[in-house]
Order: structure tokens, then sequence, then C-alpha cells
């Protein structure tokens, strides 16, 4: 398995975030994390990428730990994450924006930098091929040098998806991709998403609450509520889960109260 989450529980104060949630993800995998609000799928990522530090449990990507593991040195590991708020800058251009997600991998002095030759030159030609290879794969190539504020939503998500996969992670961690977007946007992800693990080979980790989505996508699904991972199966296993069926029902019934 790549990534292997064993037993991990997340306090704050005394409240218990996540309680001894166990799962493993394969190479290849798209994997889905659901629940209804506050389950715990926000912590679980924050857990994964470093944000946060569980205080039981291991978490283990590629035999190394992750607990205590910055964020930095996470995405070194080869762990990215494609946030759901848009983490862009919006002056810059779609080209640049993509460029910056590549930083990681750069590996040169200032000096270099500033004179432009050696291994700043050389490093930074890769990085343009690189990110010009994601714009034509995300078929960004007709606004790749508009500055990414003016795009339209469902644009941006894009050029944020290619910022996470300029890192050349072999883990996605994919943070409610389609959150606020239209039922074409909707689709466009999904093929990406799609073709992401056809054609780049990236093993994925997905929250997100649209059902029908992840009930496309998924290979397999974690459910969470209130912290505690209450069914993990296939897209069709756990919609007919009765414990899952409850738990959203509560969920509609709490909303409506
Ligand atoms: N930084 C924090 N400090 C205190 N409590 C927190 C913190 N982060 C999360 N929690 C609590 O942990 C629990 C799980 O929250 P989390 O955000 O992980 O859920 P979620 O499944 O992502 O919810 P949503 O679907 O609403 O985004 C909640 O009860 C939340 O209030």
């Amino acid at each position: 398995m790549m990534l292997n989450v064993d037993n991990v529980s997340l306090r704050f104060g005394g409240a218990k975030a996540l309680s001894e949630v166990s799962f493993d993800v394969a190479q290849g995998e798209l994997f889905a994390i659901i629940g209804p609000n506050g389950a715990g799928k926000t912590s679980m990522f924050n857990c994964l990428s470093g944000v946060y530090k569980p205080q039981e449990g291991t978490i283990t990507f590629d035999g190394r730990s992750l607990v205590g593991t910055r964020p930095d040195a996470v995405a070194r590991l080869g762990i990215a994450r494609m946030f759901q708020n848009i983490e862009l800058f919006d002056n810059l251009t779609v080209l640049d924006n993509i460029k910056l997600g590549r930083h990681i991998h750069l590996r040169y002095s200032t000096i270099e930098a500033a004179l432009h030759i050696g291994r700043a030159r050389s490093q930074e030609l890769a990085a343009r091929r690189f990110a010009e290879d994601l714009i034509e794969f995300l078929s960004l190539q007709s606004v790749r040098n508009y500055p990414v504020g003016m795009l339209p939503y469902g644009v941006k998500k894009r050029v944020e998806l290619g910022r996470a996969l300029a890192m050349e992670p072999r883990l996605l961690l994919l943070d409610e991709p389609v959150a606020g977007m239209n039922v074409e946007e909707t689709e466009d992800m999904a093929r990406y998403i799609l073709d992401i693990r056809a054609e780049l080979g990236v093993t994925m980790i997905m929250v997100e609450h649209d059902m029908k989505l992840v009930m496309d996508l998924a290979d397999r699904v974690l459910v969470l509520d209130f912290g505690r991972r209450i069914a993990l199966g296939s897209p069709d296993d756990v919609q007919n889960d009765p414990a899952v069926l409850a738990a959203y029902l509560g969920e509609a019934g709490g909303a409506t109260a």
C-alpha cells in the first residue's frame, strides 16, 4: 500500500476530531473521503499534509512516517494538495502560477538565479517545459498568458489543479474539487481527474460533498461520522450501508430542525 493510516486520533482540547481512524490507499487508486458536516474530513487531510499532528496513531507514505513531518517536507515526499479555496496569484499569468507550483523541484542558488546561469538556467527551462505540458493537458492554452484574476471560477480551479500537478506528486489530495461549480464545470473537472489517473498515473484522495461525483469516480470510499470510520468499501457498498444512510439522515434532520 502506498499510504497507511492506522488508528489515528486527533483532539482539540477535549473535543475529538478523529477517533481511531484506519485506512490504506493503494498505488493508482482514486479514493474518496465523505461524511456529514464536521465528520473530520478536513482534519484527516490536515493530518495527511502535515498541518496537524495526530496525538495517536501512525501515518506512513511509502514506508515513511508522516506524523510530525512539516507541510513543506510532506510536499517534497510527493504529496500535493489542491485547496478548496483558490490559492493562486491573481496578477500573475496562468503559466507563471503553474510554474510557481514547481518551486520545490528547483535547486539552485540565488546567485545562479540572478546570473541566469548553470543549473538555474537549465532548471528554469525544464520547469517551463513541464508547465507548458500541463497547460496543454488541462486545455489552458488559450488563456496561458492571462492574469488568473480575470478567469472564470471553473478555469481558476483548473489552474489550481495545474499548480498542484506541477509538483509532480505521486499522491494528490483534492479538497472538494467541484465545490461551487456548475454542472458543466463539474463534468469537466471529473474528466480531468480521470485523465490524471489514466495518463499521469497519480494516486488521488478526494474529499467531496458531491455524492454523484464520488460514486461515479471513486474506487473506494471511506465514510466518517463524528470523527469515526463508519464504513469503507466500494461506492455501491457504502451507498447501501445502513450506518451511512443513518448518518446522512441525521444530518438532513439536523438541517431542517
Ligand atoms: N482547529 C480546530 N480547532 C478546534 N476544533 C476543530 C478544529 N478543526 C476542526 N475542529 C473540529 O473537529 C471536528 C471535525 O471538523 P472537520 O473540519 O475536520 O470536519 P469536516 O468533515 O471537514 O466538515 P465539513 O464537511 O463541514 O468541512 C469538528 O467538530 C470541528 O469543529
